[in-house]
Formats: structure tokens, sequence, C-alpha cells
């Protein structure tokens, strides 16, 4: 795998004004600038429907930095050498002819073509279609897709025809941000440079997992896009079962993109079915209240900007999935995400069985089971709870349950923790789709999930109120007690 940065491209950003391009993808270019990463030759080509010469585009762009950089000023040294590489170039992304602008910045026998859709999908078909007439489709030019893609397995099945029409699988490199993340990716060292959990990862060691992705935000100006789409479309979809997949996949035999789909593409189409029959008992949907976040009053999601009112549409997901395999019969995935939760939390817990024969039962009836924590964002790190014996002189055996915890900041130190679009720009130049989603992945969640919606849409019951500030609704913890578990808070 190629880890320098020794391919010149020109990387084409479409839809750089909006808000995706502003606060993150620029952000990370300048990041990877900084870092030596971008190729020297490398060009930035901007293009959005404004009418902009370049230094204004540059200047756009210098204004967007001091503003989305998080903690650093701008280094002066940097931005000249990023400044160098933009360009911009004005088209309508629906009129085909407009694409030929692009041949006066891009030269591909000389670069290669990264095109970056940070647009609405519904752009997505004329974007190939202009590019192809541009003569900017042939390998080895990439195609970099936006997420959603699509809204249900049929929509979505129609996006990637499109694409497909102009660009070979090889070619497509479908954004998944939580792929990109360190502490994603780390679940890959985690589980496969470590034989310590490689023999106690699945039914015989392990007795459920739970998977939370908690979010503080609300819909954060987003209300339209958000009412369509809802949490399951807009987390679980995509980013739970990629993390799913990541657990539970079995070992690929190599690091590479397809040994790593294929794995994760089996764990997919092992999920049972979730449908009218079962969803009830399954899943919990819940819609936030108004609340308290943070110390910080917060409306209901029936009061947010740009709300339509009585609104069935659900802020919070929680589902109890089964994997039909042999490694993780009897295992439960517990997964749950929500908006306006009491703060910004994800992580991964691993629920291991309990010692099946108790020594100290004299004194301690139930030994807590061992539990590894796996804090994706933020406080990134890795975490193992067990027992420990009190040392001291007289009392007999005290136990206590004490911690290993490596935490990333504390460990490494000196390393910034990159944030995911600056990992995913760079593969995606390097040419590497081992963090991107391939098609046939992104349909079986779709067809999986869209089980799960049309459950949901028969049943015609409202979500369940939680309030802002909140875990969720009570019916998420009814559904671990039921089992006799309870979420790791
Ligand atoms: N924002 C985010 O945090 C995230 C976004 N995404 C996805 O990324 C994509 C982009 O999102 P976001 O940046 O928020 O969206 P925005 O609406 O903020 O930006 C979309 C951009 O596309 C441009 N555009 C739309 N139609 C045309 C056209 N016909 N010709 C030329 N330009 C056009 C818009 O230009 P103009 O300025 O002229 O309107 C705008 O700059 C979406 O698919 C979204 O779902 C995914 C994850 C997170
Ligand atoms: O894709 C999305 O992700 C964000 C959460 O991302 P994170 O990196 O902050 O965890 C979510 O807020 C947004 O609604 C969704 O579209």
């Amino acid at each position: 795998m190629t880890t320098t940065p020794n391919q010149a491209c020109d990387l084409i950003l479409f839809g750089t004004k909006g808000d995706l391009a502003r606060r993150k993808l620029l952000p990370a270019l300048y990041q990877l600038e900084k870092a030596g990463l971008l190729c020297e030759q490398s060009q930035i080509i901007g293009v959005a429907r404004d009418e902009l010469d370049r230094s204004s585009y540059v200047e756009l762009v210098k204004t967007n930095l001091v503003r989305f950089l998080k903690k650093e000023a701008l280094d002066d040294k940097v931005w000249q050498a990023l400044a160098a590489k933009l360009h911009y170039v004005q088209l309508d992304m629906t009129k085909i002819s407009d694409y030929q602008k692009l041949a006066a910045v891009t030269e591909p026998n000389k670069r290669i073509t990264v095109s970056y859709f940070a647009t609405p999908p519904a752009l997505f078909g004329d974007l190939c279609r202009g590019l192809a007439e541009a003569g900017l489709a042939a390998e080895p030019s990439r195609v970099v897709l936006e997420k959603p893609i699509g809204h249900d397995l049929a929509s979505s099945k129609v996006i990637n025809d499109q694409v497909a029409e102009y660009f070979k699988e090889s070619q497509i490199y479908r954004i998944d941000h939580y792929l990109g993340k360190e502490t994603v990716l780390n679940l890959l060292a985690l589980r496969f440079a470590n034989a310590i959990f490689a023999s106690n990862w699945d039914h015989n060691a392990i007795d459920h997992v739970q998977i939370t992705v908690a979010e503080e935000v609300g819909v954060e100006g987003r209300w339209s896009y958000y009412d369509d789409a809802g949490q399951m479309r807009d987390m679980v979809q995509n980013h739970l079962l990629q993390v799913l997949s990541l657990i539970a996949m079995e070992p690929p035999a190599r690091l590479d993109a397809d040994s790593i789909r294929d794995e994760k593409l089996k764990v997919l189409k092992a999920l049972r079915k979730i449908d009218q029959s079962n969803v009830q008992e399954k899943t919990v949907r819940g819609q936030y209240s108004a609340g308290f976040v943070a110390g910080q009053a917060a409306p209901g999601y029936l009061e947010e900007e740009g709300a339509r009112p009585n609104s069935k549409t659900e802020t919070f997901v929680a589902i109890k999935v089964d994997i039909d395999n042999w490694r993780w019969a009897g295992v439960p995935f517990y997964l749950r995400t929500g908006k306006r939760m009491p703060k910004k939390h994800s992580e991964v817990v691993i629920c291991f069985k309990p010692q099946p024969h108790n020594i100290f039962r004299d004194t301690y009836r139930d030994l807590p089971a061992n539990k590894l924590i796996i804090r994706l964002q933020p406080d990134e790190g890795v975490e193992i709870q067990m027992m420990n014996k009190i040392p001291g002189l007289g009392e007999h055996m005290r136990l206590q349950q004490s911690k290993l915890d490596l935490s990333f900041d504390e460990t490494f130190k000196s390393q910034r923790i990159a944030d995911a679009y600056e990992r995913l720009l760079l593969e995606a130049m390097l040419g590497n789709q081992y963090l991107f989603v391939r098609r046939d992945e992104v349909e079986q969640a779709w067809k999986w999930v869209d089980s799960i919606l049309q459950a949901w849409k028969d049943s015609n019951e409202p979500p369940k109120a939680y309030q802002a500030g909140s875990w969720g609704p009570v019916a998420a913890i009814s559904m671990m007690a039921r089992d006799e578990r309870n979420w790791d808070e």
C-alpha cells in the first residue's frame, strides 16, 4: 500500500462552497499540506456555480480556513504552498457542456483526476456524464462519492448504476467518514495484531457487544435533509453498520481493499432480518423533546429551526442485532445512536462472559465480567475492565474492579489525531480503496435497513419521546433489561 504522496493529482472539489467543503475538506487539505503529504505538482480545483476569479476563490478559502481550522492559526508558509495549488472553475453541474471548462486547468496525462462530489447525490449522474464528456473519466481517474448513496435500496441502485455507466468499481471511492477515524482504523490493529483478542473473539468468550454513537448536537440547521432521513438512514445504515462489520468480520487474508470488504460484506449478509414479526422486540425509535444538554436549554426536535409539526422522524435508534453465523451465534450486538444526548460519546464495548466457576463466591456472589471498551471519540483509547486483589495484609482476598487504560492522548502524546477527512482525501489521492465502501456493501446495508424502515412504517407508531440531554427513551433501557443487561455508561 502506498503511503507517500508520489502521485500528482488534479483534485476537483465539486461543491467547494458548500458546508462540507468549507468545514471539513478544505481544512483537511490544509493539514495534508502542513504534513507534507500533498504532492507539489497537485492542483486543487474548486467548482461551484458562482462567478469568481481565482484570487477571490483563494481569499474565500483563506477566510474559511481561518474560521474552521480548530485551535490553530493559519501558518503562512503552509498557506502559501496550499494557495499555489488552488484553482477555480465556475460551472453549472446540470449543464453537461459546462464541464468542458475543466479542460483549461486539468491535465489527465500529467496528473490523476480525482473528482470529489461534495454535492447532493441527485447530481451524481450529471457529474459522471459531464466528466466523461470532458475526457476526465478514463482510468486512472477516480470519483469520490459523499453519502448518502440513496434513500433506500432502490434509489441507491439508481445512483450506483448512474456512476457505473462511466466509472469502474475500482475507480469509485464511496465515503463513510467513520472509516477514516483513527480509532475505527485501530479496530483492525486491535483485532488482528493482538493474539490475546484473536482467540477470545467469538461466542465462546463474548456475552454481547454494545456499540454506542451518541451525539450532543441536534439537527444543526439541516432539518429538511434530516427529516427525510432520520437517524436510521443518517447514522445506522452507514457508520454503525460499518463499525459493526469491522468488529464482527472474519480475519481478512490481507490488508487490501477487497479482502477487507469481502469479509465486511459477509457480516452484512448474516444480519438477521428484522421485519414486522420482530421489530417491536428488536428496535426502539425515539425523538427528542425539549431539555438541557451540557447545562444549556435545548429545543425539542419539533421546535428546531425549519421544523414541520407532527413529524414522526426518529432522532434516536436502538437495535438488538443478531448475526447468524458460527462465530456470533447467541451473541447479540446492541446498537444505539441519537442526537441531543448528554454528550458526544462513541464507544464499542465487548462484554465478556463471566468466569465459569467462582472461587470467591463466599465474599463475591457475582464477579463482574471483563469488558473491553474501545473509545472511538472523544478521549480516544482502549480500556480493559478487570478484577484485581486490593493490596493488603489481614483481610482475606478483597477484590476490586480496576482498569487498564490506554489513552491515545497519553500514549501517543506527540501524535496529532488526524481528522477522518484528512485520511480519506489522502487515501483517495493515493488510490487506496480499503477505507471506502464497495457497492455491494452499501446495497446489502440498505436491504437490511429497508426492512426495518418498512416495519416501522407499517406499525405507524410514533417515535418514543426522550428529553434532550438524556440517553434516549426508557424503552432502550428496557430492551436491555429484558435480557438482564444494561448499557455501559
Ligand atoms: N455537511 C456535512 O457535514 C456533511 C455532508 N455530507 C454530504 O455531502 C454532500 C454535500 O453536503 P453539504 O456541503 O452539506 O451541502 P451544501 O448544500 O452546503 O453544498 C452543496 C454544494 O453543491 C453546489 N451545487 C448544488 N447544485 C449545483 C449545481 N447545479 N451546479 C453547481 N453547484 C451546485 C452548491 O452550490 P451553491 O453554493 O451554488 O448552491 C453547494 O456549494 C451532501 O450529499 C451531504 O449529504 C455528508 C456528511 C456530512
Ligand atoms: O454523517 C454524519 O455524521 C455526523 C456525525 O459525525 P461525527 O464524526 O461527528 O461523529 C452526524 O452528526 C451527521 O448527522 C451525519 O450526517
